[in-house]
């Protein structure tokens, strides 16, 4: 197949046909104990042949024409069908060292229709050829960006292919419903054919699928949470403590902390690894009313912070009393916690909250600092709670597979209201395959893989 590589300009494209041998370095820039270069295309094993001659799978490797040795390195054959890219690759796997993999690369360039390879392009090829679809696509760069055990988790479980085929499963169901609703459209002149069992099964399944598709968007966005972060926020009255509490758990001075009401007025966000699980912090501005217009911005800062977290701090002075207007912050996702347990008189001031949870603390001291995170923790990890609750541990990871999958539920739906209209439940049905299809990559997967590929480094 020729295509043009995307993104590039109509003068250069033309030296970038897929029939080119791409390579690069696959392992991290700089020096290192092993530095992989991948090189995958129809002219790979020439490569080989022509930079080295012993057999083995340690060989020296030599400038093509030259013959000067660059390395002595590992040399790994992956034959084509069944490499990553579907293509021949061979590996080079080098003494990690700068001059050495200049040197190769640069050895590489000779070969004719071997080129330097662009961001992302192994696995596009991998695309290309079947490899991987759209969504293991995007697992893969979830994975590259994974900070987190359960973020890695998550991408492996899509790189592995079975969310897709899940996907796949219900568009195959809903090509065979339209087939059926077809033979409607083409034969369905007399009643009797257009209200036969088959069909009536044929509704029967596309209930079932709209029921189905309705209870995994109804996942309480866990999988989106999952890759993008668990948002937390510290809330409170001014002075409480909420900027030491954010510094304590951050083991670093990243807000600014001082007696004086009103310090903070930007949000100050900090990113946590929580047992596995990615949080991020957010510190806002005290709580309360004022006339200083910057502090006011950063009221209102807060309360967008709160209405958009996960879960919520509250930081409250165990010595002050307690301010209406922050009682009204506390709901069932709100933690309380009770700051400066230093300076209160040996006793827990006890507070009548419909909180998650109560944690007496001393920010200054480091008391109860433990036995809080925990908490946090626990209530983290519960968001996730039943995540593999159904067979197939089966979450949506982004909004673009909610989107379609909203949409596909919206023309299951319309079908639904008129099955036996067969030309406009056909076309309901065609939509909704167009839907379902669109999460996989089965059309419009270009722009996509644009924007994809841009978070790739070169050698992915
Ligand atoms: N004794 C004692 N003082 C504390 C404790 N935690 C915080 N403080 C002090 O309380 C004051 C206010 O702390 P901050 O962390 O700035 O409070 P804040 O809630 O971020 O305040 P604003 O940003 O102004 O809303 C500072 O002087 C802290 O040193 C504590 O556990 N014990
Ligand atoms: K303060
Ligand atoms: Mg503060």
């Amino acid at each position: 197949m020729q295509r043009w590589i995307r993104g590039r300009s109509a003068a250069s494209a033309a030296r970038y046909f897929s029939q080119d041998t791409i390579y690069a370095l696959s392992s991290a820039e700089g020096r290192a104990g092993v530095a992989v270069v991948r090189i995958s295309g129809p002219m790979a094993d020439t490569c080989l042949a022509q930079m080295t001659t012993a057999r083995a799978v340690v060989r020296n490797i030599h400038h093509p024409s030259t013959k000067e040795v660059l390395d002595s390195a590992m040399a790994i054959r992956f034959p084509q069908p069944k490499s990553f890219t579907g293509e021949d690759i061979v590996e080079l796997h080098l003494h990690g060292s700068r001059p050495v993999v200049t040197g190769v690369l640069q050895a590489l360039s000779t070969i004719p229709s071997c080129r330097p390879a662009e961001p992302g392009e192994f696995t596009e090829r991998a695309f290309d050829n079947h490899k991987m679809d759209l969504m293991q696509v995007e697992g893969l760069a979830d994975l590259l960006n994974s900070e987190t055990e359960a973020q890695r988790k998550q991408a492996l479980h899509q790189i592995s292919g079975s969310v897709g085929q899940v996907y796949e499963d219900w568009r195959l169901t809903l090509v065979r419903c339209m087939a059926h609703a077809e033979a409607n459209i083409d034969f369905g002149d007399d009643e009797d054919d257009v209200t036969d069992a088959a069909y009536d099964a044929v509704v029967d399944k596309v209930r079932e699928l709209h029921a189905s598709i309705g209870r995994h968007l109804a996942d309480g966005r866990r999988g989106e949470i999952l890759r993008n972060g668990v948002q937390v926020a510290i809330l409170g009255a001014p002075n409480a403590g909420k900027s030491s509490l954010l510094n304590v758990l951050a083991r670093r001075d990243a807000a600014i902390v001082s007696p004086i009401a009103g310090t903070t007025r930007d949000i100050v966000q900090v990113p946590l690894n929580l047992g596995g699980y990615p949080v991020t912090l957010s510190d806002t501005a005290g709580i309360r009313e004022t006339d200083d217009v910057i502090e006011k911005e950063g009221v209102q800062r807060a309360h967008k912070c709160r209405a958009e977290a996960h879960l919520k701090i509250l930081v409250v002075d165990a010595n002050d009393t307690l301010d209406p207007s922050v009682v009204d912050l506390v709901d069932a996702n709100t933690i309380v916690v009770l700051n400066k347990l230093d300076l209160a008189a040996n006793q827990i001031p006890q507070l009548a909250l419909q909180a998650a949870a109560m944690c007496p603390i001393s920010c200054v001291e480091g008391t109860g600092v433990d036995a809080f995170l925990q908490t946090l923790q626990a209530h983290v990890k519960n968001l996730f709670a039943g995540a593999n609750d159904d067979a197939q541990g089966l979450l949506i990871t982004r909004e673009r597979h909610r989107t379609h999958l909203q949409d596909c539920v919206t023309h299951l739906k319309s079908f639904l209201e008129h099955p036996y209209e067969s030309e406009l439940a056909a076309e309901d049905l065609r939509r909704a395959i167009q839907s379902i299809g669109r999460i996989v990559g089965r059309i419009d997967v270009e722009d996509i893989l644009d924007v994809l590929f841009r978070d790739f480094c070169i050698g992915k």
